[in-house]
């Protein structure tokens, strides 16, 4: 077996946990209560797009969202993390877009159902490359932002985090094993807004990192 490197960590078919309404002004611009308890739900790792690649805008859907997200790397697993311990797992983080059929996911909420064809789909989530920890010694204070066509509509701070990395992590471990090359995705600040064919995307972490995607249209 060849050797892994973690700076590849969407290679490895691991989870992606995403974490919903973790922004209190995110939670209020779609109409949500703020959340007392983290909301979680899944994408699997065939939603990984690598910048190059393009966003498809699903066949099914007429109102796609970009949402930033900081994305937290696992690197050593575990069940049950105590929190105090929780940024031992932690190998580093990616920039992550956490693309949303906004109108199926509507359906979804009014009829209580599983909001998967809404945010697991191909292309749902955008990365950029692996950023080692040290290279954002506070993952909880840290700007995102994202424009589309050069207009800016996300800049957001991770201090306004409801739930932080280490409560996340021990939270989600007690019931789900982390394993190395797992990916969490911690939420977005507000200002999600459609996105159409032909857009281009760009996000940043503050001046650690930037990545670009081009939308396209899944085709018939
Ligand atoms: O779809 C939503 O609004 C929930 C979510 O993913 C987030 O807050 O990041
Ligand atoms: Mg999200």
């Amino acid at each position: 077996m060849t050797a892994r490197n973690i700076s590849q960590f969407w290679e490895w078919g691991r989870k992606i946990i995403c974490v919903g309404r973790n922004y209190a002004d995110h939670a209020k611009e779609l109409k949500n209560a703020i959340p007392t308890e983290p909301i979680l739900f899944l994408k699997p790792p065939s939603a990984y797009v690598r910048e190059g690649s393009s966003i498809l805008v699903p066949r099914y859907s007429n109102n796609l969202h970009h949402e930033v997200e900081l994305g937290v790397v696992i690197g050593k697993g575990g069940t049950a993390i105590p929190e105090s311990a929780a940024m031992e797992h932690v190998a580093g983080y990616a920039l992550c877009l956490d693309m949303t059929a906004r109108d199926v996911q509507d359906v979804c909420k009014s009829k209580g159902l599983p909001w998967t064809r809404a945010k697991a789909f191909n292309t749902s989530c955008p990365i950029s490359e692996f950023i080692p920890k040290e290279r954002i010694p506070d993952p909880g204070n840290v700007t995102l932002w994202l424009k589309v066509n050069d207009q800016l509509r996300q800049n957001g701070c991770t201090s306004q985090m409801i739930f932080s990395i280490p409560y996340l992590i021990s939270y989600i471990s007690e019931f789900i094993t982390l394993e190395e090359g797992d990916l969490i995705l911690t939420g977005t600040p507000k200002g999600v807004s459609a996105v159409q064919e032909h857009d281009q995307l760009q996000a940043g972490i503050q001046d650690v990192v930037t990545m670009s995607f081009r939308v396209d249209r899944q085709e018939k």
